[in-house]
């Protein structure tokens, strides 16, 4: 996997101060850009490309989310991350549930942003990756797009949405469809009781891909789980709410 590494930290604890960052189908590494900066400045970072996006590889699918976890696993062995705090959004989300099912000993907190438990029924998403393969991503980057910020954030910042629509188009189509598969076949919810990492969800009051019901059923059936929401926050919360979600998460990783 390709990714993107940077940051300090003080003391000599460094493996216990390294927080990653997965994030959302259609996107690239270059979506955590704001809390790269903020959260660098004292911390080690890693944002990574998910399978089948950014520059990482696009093997041919169907891809599930126990391999795309997998990927991360292997990439932080790699590095000797040793513990991290994994911070992961959508997609994203779904990858850092599962390495905290699967390796809860290399996770010292995990914070999900606009994630599920369960994206809805996997017909769609098996319809979009039908759609992508035959037309490509640039065939429905207007409409994900549409999703990812309120329509004040999108008026406001019309740099902010032309670099998401570069993204989703830049994003392999097999890759993306790949990822659609996988997105379709996850249902954490039995699972998440077992989660023993602290969590914390967070929602953009405006999401309508993953809405703060799906972030609170994540609260309520992850043990000591808290749920934070954003308003205005649409889909990538991280970038329409850049500093709050910054101060959120170095607020949750300083607990532990
Ligand atoms: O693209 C969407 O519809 C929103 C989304 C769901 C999972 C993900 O990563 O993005």
């Amino acid at each position: 996997m390709t990714y993107e590494l940077a940051g300090s930290v003080g003391g000599d604890d460094t493996a216990q101060q390294t927080i990653v960052f997965l994030g959302s189908l259609g996107s690239d590494r270059t979506m955590w850009q704001p809390q790269m900066a903020d959260l660098g400045a004292d911390h080690r970072v890693i944002a990574l490309d998910i399978r089948g996006h950014g520059e990482s590889p696009a093997p041919v699918g169907p891809y599930t989310v126990p391999d795309l976890a997998d990927d991360v696993l292997t990439t932080l062995v790699g590095l000797g991350a040793g513990t991290v705090h994994l911070v992961g959004l959508s997609l994203g989300g779904a990858i850092a549930q599962q390495i905290a099912l699967v390796a809860p000993e290399r996770v010292s907190t995990m914070t999900l942003l606009c994630t599920s438990a369960r994206f809805g029924e996997p017909q769609p998403w098996l319809d979009r990756a039908a759609t992508v393969r035959a037309s490509g991503t640039s065939s429905i980057a207007d409409a994900v797009v549409e999703r990812w910020f309120t329509l004040g954030a999108a008026d406001e910042d019309r740099d902010l949405v032309d670099r998401a629509l570069s993204m989703v188009q830049n994003t392999d189509d097999e890759g993306y469809a790949a990822c659609c598969e996988a997105l379709a076949e996850w249902d954490s919810r039995e699972k998440l009781p077992s989660i023993t990492t602290a969590t914390l969800a967070i929602a953009g009051a405006q999401d309508p891909a993953t809405p703060p019901e799906h972030l609170q059923l994540i609260a309520d059936l992850v043990p000591g789980a808290r749920l934070e929401i954003l308003d205005p926050g649409a889909h990538l919360v991280n970038l329409e709410q850049s500093s709050a979600v910054s101060s959120l998460i170095r607020a949750h990783v300083a607990g532990r």
